[in-house]
């Protein structure tokens, strides 16, 4: 896209990225995608068609065997040191599991999200700057969870777990957060506040979000547009709004090894399909 102020970098853009695990194993092939800044794109496909790996790519947990995968313009496989440092800084990742050490308070948990203001080698709530306290405290209330700030991790509940995760990870204040399949461990009210709470901070925030899901109607709901992924490639890329949960189904239904190019549509291209675009479920848009 072209602005006033000149091309628009994407926000992530991954260039004919191939991932060959080992000789036999292919978790991705030939991938190329630009996400605008601000956006939330789903990602969808069968277990095993290359989600988490393509994910992975963008903070460079994992690494293409061949093409390029830049973030802000920055191409993360050439980053070293203190480099990857701040490009790490600048992306966010949660995780279905919450990944939070359960004996601290959600407090901590969230401070800890910003390690590097540790004022030494000791661990504990008051290690930490009074500023990161502050800010962590208004990521949970962000959250809807200040009232818990004091209340150790493993006795919230799953959903309150995940928000005190997202908190943590907006702590260094990235401009794109990954999730991988953050709402499979909730049950559907959960899932909707954290899916609800995710898509008010990227409009609040201009944050761009790449997610992971299993649940179509999430994923219409949350989403402005949807990729999916079948044995690694991309077989639809379409804005959410032209899209209904019947034809996202194709992603999983369609037959292995073979290409649908009727699946393959450039996001943004207004469908005919759109005007039968089915309620969306209820999360903030
Ligand atoms: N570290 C690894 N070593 C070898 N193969 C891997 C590795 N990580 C992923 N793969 C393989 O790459 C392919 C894509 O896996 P990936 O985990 O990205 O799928 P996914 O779509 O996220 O699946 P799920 O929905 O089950 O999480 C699979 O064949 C998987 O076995």
């Amino acid at each position: 896209m072209i602005n006033a102020a000149g091309p628009e970098v994407p926000a992530i853009r991954l260039s004919r990225v191939t991932k060959r695990f080992t000789p036999m194993v292919l978790g991705l092939d030939d991938i190329s995608l630009d996400i605008s800044s601000g956006t939330r794109v789903v990602l969808l496909g069968k277990s095993g068609s290359g989600k988490s790996t393509l994910l992975r790519h963008v903070n460079r947990l994992h690494s293409p065997t061949s093409g390029a995968v830049l973030v802000h313009g920055t191409d993360v496989g050439t980053v070293r040191g203190r480099q990857l440092r701040d490009l790490r800084r600048g992306i966010g990742m949660v995780f279905q599991n919450f990944h939070l050490v359960g004996n601290i308070s959600a407090l901590e948990n969230v401070c800890s999200g910003n390690l590097g203001a540790l004022r030494g080698p000791r661990v504990g709530l008051w290690m930490y700057p009074s500023a990161v306290r502050r800010h962590a405290l208004d990521l949970l209330d962000r959250v809807g969870l200040a009232e818990r700030a004091y209340q150790r991790s493993d006795t919230l509940s799953g959903g309150q777990q995940q928000r005190v995760a997202i908190a943590r990870a907006l702590i260094q204040q990235p401009s794109v957060l990954l999730a991988d399949e953050p709402v499979a461990s909730l049950d559907p009210e959960s899932s909707a506040d954290v899916l609800g709470i995710l898509t008010r901070i990227s409009k609040e925030d201009r944050l761009t979000v790449l997610m992971s899901l299993h649940q179509i109607e999430y994923a219409l709901g949350f989403a402005d547009r949807i990729v999916g992924l079948r044995e690694g490639r991309v077989v639809l890329d379409e804005s959410a709004l032209n899209l209904d949960a019947e034809r996202a189904m194709q992603i999983y239904s369609a037959a292995t090894g073979t290409t649908d190019d009727s699946l393959t549509v450039a996001a943004g291209v207004p469908q005919p399909l759109a005007a039968h675009a089915p309620a969306r479920p209820g999360l903030a848009r």
